[in-house]
């Protein structure tokens, strides 16, 4: 099989070297979203593929992170709204117990779904899937330890680092001690906590505060931050906080932790340091919420050539190549936004660029979604980024309660907005409400196709859909 690449590769194996090891013309590091499908795209066209994975079949996102936590929201709410029907009266005389159990067996179920779907797609697409813990030898050499401890040199003509990353978990006196739950294991959990601390207050912890608050959780949260998702706009903060808390979740900001007693499952006590004071907070759980680090390290990547910047991620071009031509990184180990579906995007960057379509990272669009009930989705500029550059701009607010559809379902939490350029270009739209994160492919296109705000204005939206409130929301736009 050739070299994927358009460009030869400058490095060049020793001839004895291939012999002895199994050469690929692609070989992927990590089974994560954008290294499995670039592992299928070129097997299914024959090339000669492996991809190395040590744990996770296809990665977090199926395994441990975003549908497992989505599953759990799912389950959340189903109690959510089933106590909703009881207040209103649908329901009585029903006694509700969350079944823990029950809720990380219906978990269990869709992994292990997902998981064997993958296990096909690697044998359908001819990419050989090699289990065990890869070490880089050389940017195009990986040992591969498998799990009985065999060991196993493999070499590529291109490779791909896909490995992820993994939570952080702070150096505070006592807390790694206190066996601090991650996303991995609050998912495992097989009873409600009866009081859980989180440490951070951004998409992981809010996520999963709320998902444990309506399983019956006491719920404290904490974050160094004077508002939660720090990187939003003030309003949408607030409110998204003004709601949470309304649920029963406590937030202690402006707060850091100095040291961790006890141990997660059990008891554990944090001290809290808010404003010069220490205060002691008791709980039966904390979970680590505080940020991601890249799958880099001991992995051999710092040795010959090092390929990492300071913060341990691969460094990058916006083909996504590293300094070694012919050797790519993508997703979170990249420093890709840390989102699924940015880790596609790169998949079909590398595999634009090794078949010679100028394909790169500038300029994508990165929307995203919160899942806490209500969802929180954005795309393009925050309000306060516009107001930072002086940038001219129209904006367009109203509640929930305007797209009328919230209504029947009796959730009218929240508001959209949208800013749009004096030329009537949409520069950022935002919407903190029930189905949010299903309004942004509509506004993505037109922003994308260079449409002016208008051309959704002007549409004839289903009557009464979630989306049809765009129309009213970018009607209110003030005229130029
Ligand atoms: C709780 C949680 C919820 C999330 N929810 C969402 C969401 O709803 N939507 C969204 O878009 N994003 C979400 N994310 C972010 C998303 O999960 C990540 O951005 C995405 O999974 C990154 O994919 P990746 O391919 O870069 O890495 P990963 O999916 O982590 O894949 C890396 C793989 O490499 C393997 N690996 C690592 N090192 C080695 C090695 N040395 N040898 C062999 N194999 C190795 C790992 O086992 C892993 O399987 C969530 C994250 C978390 C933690
Ligand atoms: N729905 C989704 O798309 C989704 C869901 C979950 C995770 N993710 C991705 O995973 C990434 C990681 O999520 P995350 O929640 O771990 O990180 P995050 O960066 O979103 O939030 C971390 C929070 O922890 C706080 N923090 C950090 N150290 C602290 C300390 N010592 N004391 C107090 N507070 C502290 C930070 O101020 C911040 O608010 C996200 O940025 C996101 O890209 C996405």
């Amino acid at each position: 099989m050739g070299c994927l690449l358009r460009n030869e590769s400058a490095i060049s194996l020793e001839a004895e070297d291939i012999a002895m090891a199994d050469h690929f013309d692609l070989l992927v590091l990590g089974s994560g979203e954008a290294g499995k499908y670039i592992a299928w795209a070129f097997a299914s066209e024959g090339k000669k593929v492996a991809c190395i994975e040590r744990q996770w079949v296809g990665g977090s996102c199926p395994n441990v992170a975003c549908l497992p936590s989505k599953n759990f929201v799912h389950s959340a709410e189903m109690v959510h709204q089933t106590q909703e029907a009881i207040k209103s009266g649908i329901f009585s005389d029903v006694d509700i117990k969350v079944n823990m159990s029950a809720v990380r067996a219906r978990k269990r179920e869709m992994v292990d779904g997902l998981v064997a779907m993958h296990k096909d797609r690697f044998v359908n697409s001819g990419a050989q899937l090699i289990e065990g813990n890869g070490r880089f030898i050389e940017p195009k050499k990986i040992q591969v330890t498998d799990p009985k401890g065999e060991q196993r040199v493999l070499t590529g003509e291109t490779v791909i680092i896909s490995t992820g990353s993994r939570a952080n978990i702070d150096s505070v006196p006592g807390l790694a001690e206190a066996k601090p739950l991650t996303h991995i294991d609050i998912l495992e959990l097989d009873k409600v906590p009866s009081h859980l601390i989180v440490l951070g207050a951004g998409y992981v912890g809010l996520e999963f505060a709320q998902i444990m608050r309506r399983l019956g959780a006491k719920v404290t949260v904490i974050d160094r931050n004077d508002r939660i998702l720090k990187r939003e706009d003030e309003d949408v903060s607030t409110e998204l906080e003004k709601l949470l808390a309304a649920e029963g979740i406590q937030f202690c900001l402006s707060s850091s932790i100095s040291g961790v007693k006890g141990t997660s499952g059990d008891t554990v006590s944090v001290k809290v340091m808010k404003a010069g004071k220490t205060s002691e907070l008791q709980g039966s759980h904390i979970l680590c919420a505080t940020g991601r680090i890249p799958n880099t390290d001991g992995i051999g990547l710092e040795e010959p050539t090092n390929l990492l910047t300071k913060n341990g991620f691969v460094k990058v071009d916006d083909h996504l190549q590293t300094v070694v031509p012919g050797v790519f990184a993508v997703g979170d180990c990249a420093g890709s936004p840390h989102f699924t579906h940015v880790s596609f995007s790169d998949f079909r960057i590398v595999k634009d660029f090794l078949k010679g379509l100028s394909a790169n990272t500038t300029g994508r669009q990165v929307p995203y979604t919160l899942f806490t009930s209500p969802e929180l989705a954005h795309i393009g500029a925050h309000e306060h980024e516009l107001k930072a550059k002086d940038v001219k701009y129209r904006k367009a607010q109203l509640p929930m309660a305007a797209f009328l559809r919230t209504r029947t379902l009796a959730d009218t939490r929240g508001f959209a907005k949208v800013m749009v350029s004096e030329s009537d270009q949409i520069l950022g739209f935002t919407a903190l409400g029930p189905g949010a994160g299903e309004l942004l492919p509509v506004v993505q296109l037109a922003m994308k196709a260079g449409l002016p705000y208008t051309a959704i204005r002007d549409l004839v939206v289903t009557h009464p859909t979630l989306s049809e409130g765009l129309v009213y929301l970018f009607m209110a736009v003030p005229p130029r």
